[in-house]
Order: C-alpha cells, then sequence, then structure tokens
C-alpha cells in the first residue's frame, strides 16, 4: 500500500532508519519509460530491503513555467499518477508543490533538505534529469554529492518504441492527434479520465464532463469504457469540443448502476462504428451554420 506524503522538508521518517532507494520526476502518465525506472528502484530495493520512494510534483514544472504550450497539459491528475506509481511497487510517494518558493531552492538545497533526511543509499534517475533552480542540478551533481553522504546514482538509458523515445511529450502528441492506440502502448494502460455525469437526455445518451482538467483527443468518435471500479462497459463517447462536456452514448441503458458517483472514461480506440443516419444529420447541421 503506497503511502502518500505532501511537502515533507527535512523529513526524518522512522521507517527510513534502514536506508532508501529514491527515483525524482513529474512521472506525468506514468509512461513505460517511467515504469522502467520505478521497477528497477522497486526490483533493487525490494532486494536490499529498502524502502523505496517515488520524489514527484504539482503542478507540473512545465505548466508551473508555462513554457510548454499545449504539451505541457496533463495526462494524469495527481491521484491517477499516485495509483499507477503505487501499482509498480513504489512504497512512499512524495509530492512537493511546484511553486515559485519551490522553484528557486538550489540543487545544493534539494540535496541537503529534502533527499539527505531521507537516507537514501541509491538514487535512479533517467539521462536527461535536472532538478533545481534554473535546472543546474543533473547526474553529476547527484554523483559528487553522494561522495559526501553516502549514496550511489544510477542513470537509466531511455526506454524506446518505434526507434524513438518514450516520453509524456509523445504520449501527449499522440492523444492530440486522436491516437489512442499508440498513447496505450506508449504508457501500457489505456489514456482516462475521472468525472461525473452531469445530464441524462434519454436513456442512450448522457453527457459527462471530467473532474481535472486532462487532456483529451480531438472532436469526434471515441470508443470506451465506462464505468465505477466495480462495474464497466464499452460504449461510444462523442466529443463536440474538447473543451466541454462529452457526449456518451450508451449500448443499453444502465447508468442508473453509477449514477451519483465518480465514474471512469478510458479510451480504447478512435471510434468507426458512426450509424448512418448520425452522419446525414451532421452533415446537415455542419451545412446550414455554413449558409446562416
Ligand atoms: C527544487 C527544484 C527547483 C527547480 N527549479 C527549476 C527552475 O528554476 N527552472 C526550471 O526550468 N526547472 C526547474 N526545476 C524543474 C526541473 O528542471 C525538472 O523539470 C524537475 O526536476 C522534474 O524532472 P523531470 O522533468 O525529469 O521530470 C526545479 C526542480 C526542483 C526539484
Ligand atoms: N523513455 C524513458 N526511459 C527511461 N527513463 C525515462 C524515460 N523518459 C523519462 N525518463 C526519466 O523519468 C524521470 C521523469 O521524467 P519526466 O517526468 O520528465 O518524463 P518525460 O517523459 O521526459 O516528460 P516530458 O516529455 O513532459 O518532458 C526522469 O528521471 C527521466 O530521465
Amino acid at each position: 500500500m503506497l503511502k502518500y506524503y505532501k511537502d515533507l522538508f527535512n523529513p526524518k521518517l522512522s521507517e527510513l532508519e534502514h536506508g532508501s532507494y529514491i527515483t525524482i520526476g513529474t512521472f506525468d502518465g506514468v509512461h513505460k519509460g517511467h515504469q522502467r525506472l520505478i521497477s528497477n528502484v522497486v526490483r533493487e530495493g525490494k532486494k536490499n530491503n529498502y524502502s523505496t520512494i517515488a520524489i514527484t510534483f504539482d503542478p507540473l514544472p512545465k505548466t508551473f513555467f508555462g513554457n510548454g504550450g499545449s504539451d505541457s497539459s496533463r495526462l494524469t491528475s495527481p491521484y491517477t499518477r499516485a495509483e499507477r506509481i503505487g501499482a509498480n511497487g513504489i512504497d512512499i510517494l512524495i509530492e512537493y508543490t511546484f511553486n515559485q518558493s519551490f522553484s528557486t531552492i538550489s540543487a545544493a538545497d534539494f540535496i541537503n533538505e529534502i533527499l539527505v533526511g531521507l537516507n537514501p543509499k541509491k538514487i535512479f534517475i533517467g539521462e536527461d534529469f535536472r532538478f533545481g533552480y534554473k535546472g543546474s542540478g543533473n547526474s553529476a551533481v547527484l554523483k559528487q554529492a553522494g561522495l559526501t553522504f553516502g549514496f550511489e546514482t544510477k542513470i537509466l538509458k531511455f526506454i524506446e518504441l518505434g526507434k524513438e523515445r518514450i516520453s509524456s511529450t509523445r504520449v501527449r502528441h499522440a492523444i492530440k492527434n486522436g491516437n489512442l492506440e499508440l498513447a496505450t502502448e506508449l504508457m501500457g494502460k489505456h489514456h482516462e479520465i475521472s468525472g461525473k455525469i452531469v445530464r441524462k437526455m434519454n436513456d442512450f445518451k448522457v453527457s459527462f464532463v471530467p473532474n481535472y482538467d486532462i487532456i483529451l483527443p480531438p472532436a469526434g468518435e471515441y470508443m470506451v469504457d465506462i464505468g465505477d471500479y466495480n462495474d464497466k462497459h464499452s460504449t461510444k463517447a462523442i466529443i463536440l469540443n474538447p473543451n466541454k462536456s462529452i457526449d456518451i452514448i450508451l449500448a443499453k441503458p444502465m447508468i442508473n448502476s453509477f449514477s451519483n458517483d465518480n465514474v471512469i472514461l478510458r479510451f480504447l480506440q478512435s471510434g468507426t462504428t458512426i450509424k448512418n443516419e448520425e452522419i446525414k444529420l451532421k452533415t446537415y447541421k455542419e451545412r446550414r451554420t455554413i449558409l446562416s
């Protein structure tokens, strides 16, 4: 069971007396590259009987700095990210609020005031990992600090798919292009958002609104699973405008079974099952708009 801490400075956790193995990153989407990094921490940590820790940030540093454009829109809510990190076997997740004062912590202070208190024995990062004010900390800085504080730094090579590096940015592009199949392959999970059914148009058509500002594929038709944790139904979702609600067309009128609760919408693939009369209706509507 994952333990989830927020904003721990100078931590002194009794469970870490023996030592810890740590990984650090934004981990949005927890894609297969992240999973490899995490599984190295978990495998080696368990073997040596150390607690395993993931350190992460919210909001995403890219979003905070506002320089990512649509590349910084989120794949996962903090909750879904935590859930995926926990499912990969990490013991402790520490999430830091990435605000103005946090962003100006120097690399040395990040090591002294955050990492050292966690009693690290080994820190696992990918090739490009940077940390601290203006990104001045890197693997060389960690290796040097390890000589003083008694930890190792392990740098993992990037995992690729189709000779291209897997990254959160690549998953975001795949979703923006409506390529849900590629997004699923890169994450090893379907793209999912939690939200609420806010309106019932008729027994077969409801309106879903996401709880969190998560990236959506473009307007179009998608095959989805919708349901709560116990119950899910494969059906069809229509996105008319990615900033608004999503229309769900139900295969059978079963929505009462999860009426007021949070439901999870998982995008399986782009849809191909649109009916003829719906296509006609759509064309007609579009023509009228152009004429008026
Ligand atoms: C204490 C701290 C301060 C940071 N300050 C900056 C900064 O001033 N400018 C910047 O571009 N990124 C800054 N970052 C973000 C890092 O460059 C990087 O995005 C973050 O550590 C997450 O790593 P990842 O992008 O590999 O997931 C900072 C990170 C940390 C931990
Ligand atoms: N393909 C990969 N293989 C192995 N490690 C990776 C891979 N991608 C990222 N990492 C590592 O995972 C940690 C977290 O990375 P981060 O969250 O910045 O992922 P990212 O995919 O590079 O995100 P973004 O595309 O938004 O920059 C870092 O240590 C990073 O080096």
